[in-house]
Order: structure tokens, then sequence, then C-alpha cells
């Protein structure tokens, strides 16, 4: 496993590869950049009139649906299904799922067009997706990832995808094993956009590493692993007075971290403990 993180983000670094995101307008930047950082290669299209086109050049898709209007969900659909045509690897981020019923109508239409590869979401997210009815907060999760093992293992089986749920512990779930990362840092949670940057970089592993429960697992490292490096980076100016991480400066030294870490340094730091899936 560790050897394989380091192969991971090596090739990833050495291929840099095009990862096209139809993602929401609150992270459209902050997901970019922290692409570039990693050493993948961004690029944002929603447009019905390219989507096709755009996914046909990528080596992977990513759709977010955290800001949502009807052309937009035509867009993902187009690429959705482009992407399965071509056997391309799609990551789904189901932002606000449960929130609404104009999401969770489009989800069920994105997943009739094309099943994803990876479905990446925080446990309210995850739950709501395999049809719990949870106490959802917007876009922020009101339950921990270990309590929607269950709930990711009906997602995982229904679709024959993998299936990571994010918080303290990352839970990714493939048919038939699972595995827990336990990295990051609790400032992760007050900044956003940093669930639709694991998604992204998932996308950019998934292009990079045919076996999708390893690019999963590799992304949900990388997150993790940059999390804990930029927060121990961070000066005393970006504490509180009581010594606690502050999320702007976090924001920015997260970037630093991806785009700083070694593929050494990950193999060193992630935390990633395998578990065949009990029946
Ligand atoms: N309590 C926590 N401690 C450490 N890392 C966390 C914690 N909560 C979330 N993370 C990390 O933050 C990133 C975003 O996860 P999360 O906040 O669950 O997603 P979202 O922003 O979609 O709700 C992930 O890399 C996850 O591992
Ligand atoms: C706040 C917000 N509202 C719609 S999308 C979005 C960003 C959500 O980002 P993340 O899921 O990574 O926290
Ligand atoms: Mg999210």
């Amino acid at each position: 496993m560790k050897d394989n993180l380091k192969q991971l983000l090596q090739t990833l670094r050495e291929t840099s590869p095009l990862v096209h995101n139809i993602t929401n307008y609150v992270v459209m930047n902050y997901t970019a950049n922290a692409l570039l950082a990693v050493g993948a290669s961004p690029v944002m299209a929603h447009a019905v009139e390219e989507v096709e086109e755009m996914t046909s050049i990528a080596g992977a898709l990513v759709v977010n649906i955290g800001t949502l209007s009807a052309p937009w969900v035509a867009g993902m659909k187009l690429a959705m299904r482009q992407a399965a045509t071509l056997v391309k690897p799609t990551v789904l981020d189901p932002v606000g799922a449960g929130a609404t019923s104009y999401r969770n109508q489009v989800l069920a239409e994105l997943m009739e067009a094309a099943a994803p590869d990876l479905i990446r979401g925080n446990a309210s997210e995850i739950m709501a997706l395999a049809g719990l009815s949870v106490q959802t907060k917007g876009v922020d999760s009101t339950m921990s990832s270990l309590s929607s093992v269950e709930a990711a293992r009906a997602l995982s089986d229904r679709y024959g995808c993998v299936v990571s749920v994010s918080g303290a512990v990352d839970v990714i779930v493939d048919v038939d094993k699972m595995a827990y990362v336990a990295n990051g840092h609790p400032i992760m949670t007050r900044v956003t956009g940093m669930g639709c940057a694991a998604s992204a970089l998932a996308g950019a592993f998934c292009a990079v590493e045919k076996n999708v429960f390893e690019a999963a697992i590799a992304a949900a490292a990388t997150m993790g692993v940059c999390g804990e490096l930029a927060a121990s980076t961070l000066a005393a100016s970006a504490l509180d007075g009581q010594g606690r991480v502050l999320p702007g400066s976090f924001q920015m030294a997260f970037l630093d971290a991806l785009a700083s870490l070694t593929p050494e340094q990950l193999a060193e730091k992630a935390n990633v403990r395998l578990d065949s899936k009990s029946a």
C-alpha cells in the first residue's frame, strides 16, 4: 500500500493528467489551484456545446452538483454519458444531497444517465443518496463517516462503484473491500471546498490508476496528509488565542502543502487500514 501511494503520486506528477471538472461556483478557483498544486492539469467546462469534446480529451471527469441549474445538469448528463462511452473514469460529488428535492431528483437522473466509478461525499450526503432520511444542513455533514458505512455499502452494491465518505476518518468502500484513512485536521471542516478538492484529487488519481479503490485511497491520504502538514507549518500569527489553526491561513497553506508533498512523505504519513468487507 505504502509503495503504491508513492508510485501513484510520482505518476501523477510525471503525467499531469487533464481533469475535466463540472463543478460549483463556490470552489471553481480553489479546485483548479488544488489540482495544479498536486501536479494535475485542471479544466472547468460546463456548456452543453463543448462538454463531450472536453471529456474526450481528459483523463477523468469530475461532476460536482454544488450550485445546480438546468443547463448545467444537461451538460453533466452529456459529459457522464461520454465518459462512460469512452471508458474514462467519472467521480461524482453529491454536494448537498438530501437538502432539497431538486438535488435528489438531479442525482437520480445523473445516476440513471451513467453511473460514476466513484462517489465521494460527506456522511450526510452519502446517507441521503442511499435513500436514508437524514437531517441535512446544506452542504455540511451532521453525521460521522463511520455511521454511514452501511449506506456506503448499499450504494456501492447498487451501482457497482466505489464510495468514499470523508470525515475525521475517511471510509472507502468497494464491492468486496474497505479502507479507512485516518489523516487530516479538524480545521478542514471550517474551510469551504475541502470536500470538493478531495473529489477533484480523486479524479486526478483515477486518471493515473485504473483501480478506482486504490485511486480513492491515494486521494483521501493526500488530502489528509496535506491537511496535517499545512496545519503544522502555520506560524503563531495564523493561530487563535488558544493556539488553534485559523481557516484563512490554512486555506493557502494547504495549497502549498499539496505542491510540496513528496511521494516519500505521503507514503510515510498516510494512515491507511485495509479491511475485508464483512458479509
Ligand atoms: N474532523 C476531521 N478531522 C480531520 N480531517 C477531516 C475532518 N473532517 C473532514 N476532514 C477532511 O476534510 C476533507 C473534506 O471532508 P468533509 O469536510 O467531510 O467534506 P465536505 O467538505 O464535502 O463536507 C477530507 O479530506 C476529510 O478527510
Ligand atoms: C458552500 C457551498 N454551497 C454550494 S456548493 C458549496 C461548496 C461546498 O464545498 P465542500 O463540499 O467542499 O465543503
Ligand atoms: Mg462537499
